[in-house]
């Protein structure tokens, strides 16, 4: 991501959608570098199945669009299957059928959308703060015809889990948002009792795992758990931390995550 506009700094990572603005921005980018890769195809083919044209025409919205209006860094452009679409495909073996997921920090709706498209069988709802994203969010759910099954909600997770009407999800999705504590301070309350945590990391995994284990549990985690998703159809698979919610505790102090240095997400 970059041009961000979102105080209090947001660690950049697997989306690899690297910091600071680009030195071109390109005015209208030729649609056919979101072409699928004949590499790919099988892997696509299998994950997206019948699906496969619907992820293709938001391929070519996040490499058009998603460009032009800095959702999607001009370099991801050529790496949007692999990068992108298909590494956060792959998560959808973590998650059960009919399962409501919140994706937060959604952007351009990685993974969120990308496992509404997969999953027909999921409602999902992104969840991200700053309208030109939500912006962009909602005009691609209209022009994929997917409103039955995606909201978009503009908000922070750590607001959207309180209040009169708060949000719940069988499982909450994050990719590149912050680091592990953070997440499950922001995260977890979003789960229902029994629900998870995905979180979408990168090499860092298991690190954070180690380094943030105390604060998940005092956050009503259980013990993190680190998966490999997408082995023998992705090269790299997802490396993804999940966290169930296993016990209901008290509000955190606003702020009180705050401190943790690293972690930032990467995929490789
Ligand atoms: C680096 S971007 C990652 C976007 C997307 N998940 C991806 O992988 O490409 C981080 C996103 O998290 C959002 N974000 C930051 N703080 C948040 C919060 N407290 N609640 C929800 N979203 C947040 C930012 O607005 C931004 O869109």
């Amino acid at each position: 991501m970059y041009g961000d506009d979102l105080r209090g700094g947001v660690p950049t990572g697997p989306g690899g959608t690297p910091p600071g603005p680009p030195a071109v921005r390109p005015e209208s980018p030729d649609p056919a570098v979101a072409l699928l890769p004949p590499e790919l195809a099988e892997a696509a083919g299998r994950i997206f199945g019948a699906r496969l044209d619907l992820a293709a025409a938001y391929a070519e919205l996040l490499a058009t669009d998603g460009v032009v209006r800095g959702l999607i860094g001009p370099r991801e452009a050529p790496r949007i299957w692999d990068r992108h679409l298909l590494n956060c495909a792959v998560v959808g073996e973590l998650i059960p059928t009919d399962a409501t997921v919140i994706d937060v920090g959604s952007g351009a709706g990685l993974p969120g959308l990308v496992l509404a498209i997969a999953r027909p069988d999921l409602q999902v709802m992104l969840l991200e703060p700053l309208a030109r994203r939500t912006a962009f969010l909602t005009e691609a759910v209209d022009a994929l015809g997917l409103e039955d099954s995606v909201q978009v909600l503009r908000g922070r997770a750590e607001e959207a889990a309180v209040g009169p009407d708060p949000v719940r999800g069988d499982v909450v999705t994050a990719r590149a948002v912050a680091p592990l504590d953070r997440l499950a301070a922001w995260c977890l309350p979003l789960a229902a009792p029994g629900g998870r945590l995905l979180a979408l990391k990168g090499a860092s995994a298991a690190d954070e795992i180690v380094e943030h284990a105390a604060a998940v549990h005092r956050l009503g985690g259980a013990e993190p758990v680190l998966h490999r998703c997408g082995e023998g159809i992705v090269e790299p698979p997802a490396v993804v931390v999940e966290i169930v919610r296993d016990r209901l505790v008290g509000p955190t102090p606003r702020g009180s995550a705050k401190k943790s240095r690293g972690g930032k997400s990467r995929r490789r």
